[in-house]
């Protein structure tokens, strides 16, 4: 081994935002290379260690009202934190009354546009909006044809929603024809939908799963049709087919005039979901929950006269939790083994919260969670805020039940809400997209809805009775199996497991189980560490059995 005197030790200039990043981007290369071979590697590993910002090229029009367009698409990217180039098809004179004029960029300069971004800024995904002609769609075509990106989002703008015409009509067939064949996903609203079906009636939301069926064939890899004008709907419904299944994504619809360039803001949404690496369907509940609010938070806004106003982008800004440095991200397995604390266990056996934590962590613990139904806020801050301490320096998850603004206070890695508290969308929309969020459920239909509100995960229980929760209903082992199978999230199962069942909950190797949640198995035992190496090796063996096939009961 080269001894340290022989290395030479070289910062190279890298984006980097703390001093302790940017040590870890020191490099060591041996003296003995050649200055011209040292260059060499140091701009190889400089290539390899750049951090690659997530950028979305938007190909649309400019709206001087600033509410859809090109100035929505760059407002949207940048409020989820992905970089946003633009090509400008058309210049429109807009506002909250309507479209007043249309100017039309000339298509060799939209053509030489894309040439300037796509030649050289490493496009992830183009994204779509106004495309006035079909001659627009020709060089776009032909221009990611010589470009390919990673994903491909359209948006066949074709009718702002005041009812003004944006792109000719004569524009179909080239959507139809050339560009939704190479489009990840299409984005038509109902006028859309039922302008590229040939003016097919779209009235119900079975209406637009048709749409979104026949679109399909068209050649997009998935078509979401936009519920937002169904009229008489209390909810805001929009269809998501990916030509196998159709889901229906219901989100609450917000009463407000604020709605102008809803569809575009979507659209760039789920680009940028896309450019940071989420599957589509994950995209596209992400974008819809910005949507919804940003409308939510921007319901009472006033500006302009018109019947359709715009809304604000960048309402996280003012909201303080998104100030703060990210947590953990969750990875489902962190549901292995779930601590769950109760105070009044620790107490009874004489220890601190941090002290009960620390052991849980040591013996195997993947995730914690302090549930304290009584404590004060103040101490229940501070005991949060030491808990985190030592999960961070394990690396180890720490959610509260219940209590996001003893979350926020501590900058928790999440939340676990439970039927009666929070719903989990609102606790998404203050904590903001990096933090985790579980939801105990006991039925499919409370699965569902946690799913659609933003969770990562859901508890499922009681499985067995317990002590820590007295009036609980258990569902039983038949009961998780239902809730697992049909639940889009992971789950762990809660509610009386411990050492003596948990082969009877893990064993049954149901898809979604990820792992079991404890409270007094773990909590009301004098050697907590020692108990949850005891639970942790019992789990260990039951998922080595499962994986290899064979059933433990
Ligand atoms: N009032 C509303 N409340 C909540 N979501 C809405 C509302 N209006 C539209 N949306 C949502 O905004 C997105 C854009 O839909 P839509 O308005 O139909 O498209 P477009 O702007 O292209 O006409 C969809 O996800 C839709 O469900
Ligand atoms: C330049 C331009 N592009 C698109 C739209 C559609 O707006 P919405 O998202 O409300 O359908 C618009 N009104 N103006
Ligand atoms: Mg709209």
């Amino acid at each position: 081994m080269a001894s340290s005197s022989s290395l030479i030790l070289q910062p190279l200039i890298l984006p980097s935002t703390t001093p302790r990043a940017a040590f870890s981007r020191l490099v060591f290369l041996p003296r003995s290379l050649s200055p011209r071979l040292r260059a060499v590697s140091l701009s190889t590993i400089a290539m390899a260690l750049r951090t690659k910002f997530p950028h979305v090229l938007t190909v649309a029009g400019s709206d001087s009202g600033g509410g859809a367009g090109i100035q929505a698409d760059i407002k949207a990217c940048g409020a989820m934190g992905v970089y946003c180039s633009s090509v400008i098809t058309a210049v429109t004179a807009q506002n909250t009354v309507g479209v007043q004029g249309v100017h039309p960029v000339p298509e060799a300069f939209i053509e030489e546009q894309l040439n300037s971004v796509l030649s050289d800024m490493e496009v992830d995904v183009v994204k779509t909006g106004m495309l006035p002609s079909p001659g627009v769609i020709k060089v776009l075509c032909d221009s990611l044809k010589r470009f390919p990106v990673k994903a491909l989002v359209v948006d066949p703008v074709m009718v702002s929603t005041s009812g003004d015409t944006l792109s000719s009509p004569s524009t179909l067939s080239g959507y139809r024809d050339d560009l939704f064949g190479m489009a990840d996903i299409v984005t038509p609203n109902l006028k859309e939908a039922s302008a590229l079906l040939g003016g097919m009636q779209l009235q119900t939301v079975s209406d637009m799963s048709l749409a979104a069926k026949s679109i399909h064939k068209f050649g997009p890899k998935n078509v979401l049709v936009k519920g937002g004008d169904l009229s008489g709907s209390s909810d805001a419904v929009d269809v998501f087919f990916d030509g196998e299944t159709c889901y229906e994504l219901h989100g609450s619809r917000v009463q407000t005039r604020n709605t102008h360039g809803t569809g575009c803001t979507l659209a760039s949404c789920i680009a940028a979901e896309l450019s940071k690496g989420s599957p589509m369907l994950e995209a596209v509940k992400a974008a819809k929950a910005f949507v919804e609010n940003a409308l939510h938070y921007s319901k009472s806004i006033e500006l302009g006269s018109g019947p359709q106003g715009p809304f604000d982008h960048l309402f996280r800004l003012k909201s303080p939790p998104y100030n703060v440095a990210p947590g953990l991200k969750f990875q489902p397995d962190d549901l292995f083994l779930y601590a769950v604390t109760d105070s009044g266990m620790n107490s009874k056996w004489g220890r601190s919260m941090t002290d009960a934590v620390e052991a849980v962590i040591k013996g195997g613990a993947t995730i914690v969670q302090l549930r304290e139904k009584h404590m004060e806020t103040r101490e229940f801050v501070e005991t949060a805020t030491a808990c985190m301490e030592i999960c961070r320096l394990h690396k180890i998850p720490l959610l509260i039940n219940d209590r996001v603004d003893v979350a926020l206070a501590c900058n928790a890695d999440g939340v676990h809400v439970g039927q009666s508290d929070m719903q989990a969308r609102t606790v998404r929309a203050l904590l903001g997209p990096g933090k985790i969020i579980g939801v105990s459920c006991k039925t499919i239909a409370q699965a569902e809805q946690a799913w659609m509100d933003g969770a990562d995960y859901i508890g499922c229980g009681g499985v067995f009775p317990t002590s820590t929760k007295k009036d609980n209903t258990t569902i039983g082992l038949e009961g998780l199996k239902e809730v697992c199978l049909a639940s889009k999230l992971p789950v762990v199962a809660i509610g009386g497991i411990g050492i003596g069942n948990a082969n009877l909950v893990l064993g049954t190797g149901v898809k979604n189980l990820k792992g079991v949640a404890v409270v007094s198995a773990l909590f009301d035992r004098e050697s907590m560490e020692g108990e949850t190496k005891k639970l942790r090796s019992v789990l260990e063996r039951v998922l080595s059995n499962v994986s290899e096939g064979t059933v433990v009961l």
